[in-house]
């Protein structure tokens, strides 16, 4: 590792991180000394640029992103809602409309039935051009050096094309700025969102992408250390904390990709995406650190399991570790995408009772074919515990004690997945810390009233209920209050307070 100079701009404070690089990960963040809080703020940052996402467009706002959007900016004719067509200080009027004005350049109607408007592919690089002009020095120290795999994207022969017409000749011609930005700076700009930019959610909860200098550099790793809260109404404010404790010089990492995947999921989208092969210590154990999250059943053996033999290199065979049972990496893709298609059909019914009894059936189903903790069969308790107590036939009073055991005994097995793969201050555990404190607490009431818990059980399992939502809550207590998980925090506390006043209410009688 090798320590790198360099301040980042005043738009970043950070504590106890520093910038380092090998070539292995080329730069990436370190603790610079050892965190023993976790939650502990690790580096804030603005934005450097805001945008639409590319590649998926839809006809959207400019300014809020809101989609299909008919509306059009009352200067430019480029699409912008009513609302914003109303703020003459919103993001598009500050940024590209008079520059779009100037040049002429026309927004081209999507086709009847067209969902992709290639046109706005430009508007994200088009910002961050602009912010190069404006930040000059923050461009030069910060951004310049991030990476954007020119080598590997000139490779996708068809998309590479397509970003140079879309984009960089689209903005050097109808644009009128082929004195401004050079066709190559116009791609390295295109590679370094696609490779560094963070996914992000307006207020209203539409898509859209930032890009970080600082924060970006992140490593990556299938099991972080590290969380992000990006924060919308802060003008998208990054803050990123430690997950665990960490030690002086340990590399802060965050994860790329979905940590809910298998190892062949994962690594074929960071290969494609990011242009690496991950080779962290749950992509090279083939049991996914003794989880099985990827093992199927052995068809000739009784309790053996098929796992790949070399896990990072692509089209591995598979092999069962308890006899000579093999299987080539084309017929365990066959079986997977089988049941992911089942899988995809489920999710695609009606949130309702069949919904719910059809993803049990898949479950039972699956024990034949996949390990218990197998990925495919993790996302259908996922699905589960977000189902038991929500859908009709199934709401939280109609729940027998059978049925809140079974709640509980899905967010566990999710919990026990989660210890391993998004240890510590993880948003995932937090949202089935809280599906799991409901069940308990309906059971301890029930278990009481039939007599089958005493006062002092009633007591002790509330309280393991109140230790479920205060984690929750200490998880989920920085997210932007505007974001599903602040919502959900802020149920979390309501939660809390009432059950607090329960268990104060019980009087030493219970004892
Ligand atoms: C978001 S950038 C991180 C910053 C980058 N290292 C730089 O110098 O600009 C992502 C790139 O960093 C490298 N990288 C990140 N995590 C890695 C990992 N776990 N293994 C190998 N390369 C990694 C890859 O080149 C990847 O495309």
């Amino acid at each position: 590792m090798t320590a790198v100079n360099g301040m980042p701009s005043s738009a970043v404070q950070f504590n106890c991180t520093q910038v380092a690089w090998s070539p292995l990960f080329g730069r990436y963040l370190v603790a610079s000394d050892a965190v023993q809080q976790r939650g502990q703020l690790l580096v804030e940052e603005l934005p450097l640029a805001v945008g639409p996402k590319c590649g998926n467009s839809d006809v959207l706002c400019l300014a809020c992103y809101a989609p299909r959007i008919v509306e059009r900016c009352s200067q430019c004719s480029w699409p912008l809602c009513p609302a914003c067509n109303e703020d003459a200080n919103n993001t598009h009027r500050q940024l590209e409309c008079g520059l779009l004005k100037a040049a002429k350049a026309r927004f081209f109607e999507l086709p009847a039935g067209g969902k992709y408007c290639p046109q706005l592919d430009c508007i994200m690089p088009l910002r961050v051009l602009l912010a190069k002009e404006a930040q000059p020095e923050r461009w030069q120290n910060e951004v310049a050096p991030m990476e954007h795999h020119e080598q590997q994207r000139r490779e996708n022969a068809d998309v590479w094309h397509a970003d140079r017409v879309n984009i960089a000749q689209y903005l050097r011609g109808p644009c009128k700025l082929a004195e401004r930005f050079s066709e190559e700076l116009i791609m390295q700009v295109v590679g370094i969102l696609e490779v560094n930019a963070f996914e992000a959610r307006t207020t209203q909860g539409y898509p859209l992408r930032c890009l970080y200098p600082y924060t970006g550099i992140l490593a990556h790793s299938c099991v972080p250390n590290t969380a992000r809260s990006i924060h919308p109404s802060d003008s998208y404010r990054i803050r990123l904390r430690a997950m665990v404790p960490l030690e002086a010089g340990q590399q802060l990492q965050h994860s790329y990709t979905y940590t809910l995947d298998g190892t062949v999921q994962r690594q074929s989208h960071l290969r494609e995406g990011k242009y690496f092969n991950c080779s962290c210590d749950r992509c090279l154990d083939a049991s996914e650190l003794q989880t099985h999250f990827s093992s199927l059943k052995c068809g000739q053996c009784t309790d053996g399991w098929l796992l790949p033999k070399q896990p990072t290199v692509v089209g591995s065979s598979w092999s069962c570790r308890a006899c000579d049972n093999t299987a080539s990496s084309e017929e365990v893709r066959q079986i997977v995408d089988a049941l992911q298609l089942e899988v995809n059909a489920v999710q695609s019914l009606e949130m309702g009772a069949k919904r719910l009894e059809e993803a049990e059936r898949l479950l039972r189903k699956y024990k034949s074919l996949l390990h218990p903790a197998h990925y495919i069969a993790t996302g259908l308790r996922q699905l589960l515990i977000e189902m038991y107590g929500r859908v009709q036939g199934y709401e939280m009073v109609q729940l027998t004690d059978q049925l809140l055991e079974r709640k509980a005994q899905l967010c566990r097995e999710v919990l026990h997945v989660l210890d391993r793969f998004e240890p510590g201050l993880s948003r995932a555990r937090a949202m089935n810390l809280y599906e799991l404190h409901v069940p308990l607490v309906l059971l301890a009431k029930s278990g009481f009233i039939a007599s089958r818990l005493s006062g002092g059980e009633l007591r002790a399992r509330l309280v393991e209920a109140i230790d479920l939502l205060k984690e929750c809550v200490e998880i989920l207590q920085h997210e932007d209050s505007s974001s599903q998980e602040g919502i959900l925090c802020g149920v979390a506390k309501q939660a809390l307070q009432q059950l607090t006043m329960s268990v104060e209410g019980l009087g030493d009688e219970l004892q």
